[in-house]
């Protein structure tokens, strides 16, 4: 008999028909503890359908699905007490009572010890600056303010794994940022493992060491963003604003001119993040141009998935 730890998620030609549309397609992958795995494709690829099939929402038409080793059709609720989810779109809150409220009701739900629930909730508000919200009901939140609230909800038994889709859809750069550095903490401290649906590259970038692409319900990549990166050639983009019209920059080494507009008063460069760095683009062009002003825009995922469908020759 084997000693080791059961994987926390393991998918084995995993199948979901919707009639006659095969949303998830034999998918088989396997995730251990203390991971953070990206997990990303088009829309209607079949995120969410994989989703609920491993939180026990959706049953599989065939194959495999063992969440913390469980079934998780038929354990739905030792698998909820291991596991939390998040999905952007839908609300785990009460939307009249105050904050408060909510985080009291879930951890009678989960049947937490009373000092245990008052220590966890503390702890959650401190870290995601939540204690002015308290008293506030839940519809008068702001998006960001419910997003750390509907995590915090989502970690107060303490899951194993914790599961987002979209987690930071709509959210401002300040609000993303915190709640990215949140997540990476208490991956850190707990070692809770990490699964999240997104279509913005910097969740994958900032939180997740893997990445797994699905293609119209079958895994079309499994591996690391560099290596996503790498088979693709993701680029990230500078934007350049220039205080002169600028004869278009052709030549800066390690780029490629995406467009110009405005006589060259504002020129995007594509720049591969292996060969080069924003820190030289910009100093090159500073040698011919003066810089007013740059962003840097990253890989978004739709282009990175699309390119990898084509490379794929699924496209
Ligand atoms: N309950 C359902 N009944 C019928 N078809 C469904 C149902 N749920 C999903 N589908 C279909 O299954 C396919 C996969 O959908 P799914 O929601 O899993 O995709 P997704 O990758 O999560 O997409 P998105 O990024 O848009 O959320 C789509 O073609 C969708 O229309």
């Amino acid at each position: 008999m084997s000693t080791t730890n059961p994987a926390i998620i393991e998918t084995r030609e995993l199948v979901r028909d919707f009639k006659k549309l095969r949303a998830v397609d034999r998918m088989t992958f396997t995730i251990e503890a203390g991971e953070a795995v990206g997990y990303i494709g088009a829309n209607g690829a079949g995120k969410s359908t994989t989703i609920k099939m491993l939180t026990g929402i959706l049953k599989p038409t065939s194959g495999l699905v063992r969440t913390c080793g469980l079934d998780p059709m038929s354990r739905r609720i030792e698998v909820a007490r291991r596991v939390g989810v998040v999905f952007g779109q839908r609300s785990q809150l009460w939307w009249d009572l105050p904050l408060r409220d909510s985080f009291e009701i879930l951890a009678a739900i989960h049947r937490l010890q009373p000092e245990r629930a008052t220590a966890r909730t503390a702890a959650l508000v401190e870290q995601l600056e939540m204690g002015p919200q308290l008293g506030t009901p839940v519809r008068s939140l702001s998006l960001g303010q419910r997003m750390r609230a509907e995590i915090a909800a989502a970690l107060l038994h303490s899951p194993e794994l914790l599961v987002l889709d979209e987690p930071t859809i709509g959210l401002d750069v300040l609000s993303k940022q915190r709640l990215r550095e949140f997540l990476v903490a208490e991956r850190r401290e707990r070692g809770t493992t990490l699964l999240l649906t997104t279509h913005d590259m910097g969740d994958i970038e900032r939180l997740c060491d893997r990445v797994l692409v699905v293609d119209r319900g079958r895994l079309a990549f499994d591996g690391t963003l560099t290596g996503l990166a790498g088979t693709v050639g993701a680029r990230r983009l500078l934007v350049l604003d220039l205080a002169v019209p600028t004869p278009a920059l052709v030549d800066v080494p390690g780029t490629q001119l995406v467009d110009s507009e405005s006589d060259g008063l504002r020129q995007r460069l594509a720049f591969d993040a292996e060969t080069t760095t924003a820190a030289a683009v910009l100093a090159h062009v500073s040698g011919r141009a003066e810089v007013r002003d740059l962003t840097i825009e990253e890989p978004d995922i739709e282009d990175v998935v699309r390119r990898l469908y084509a490379a794929s020759g699924r496209a």
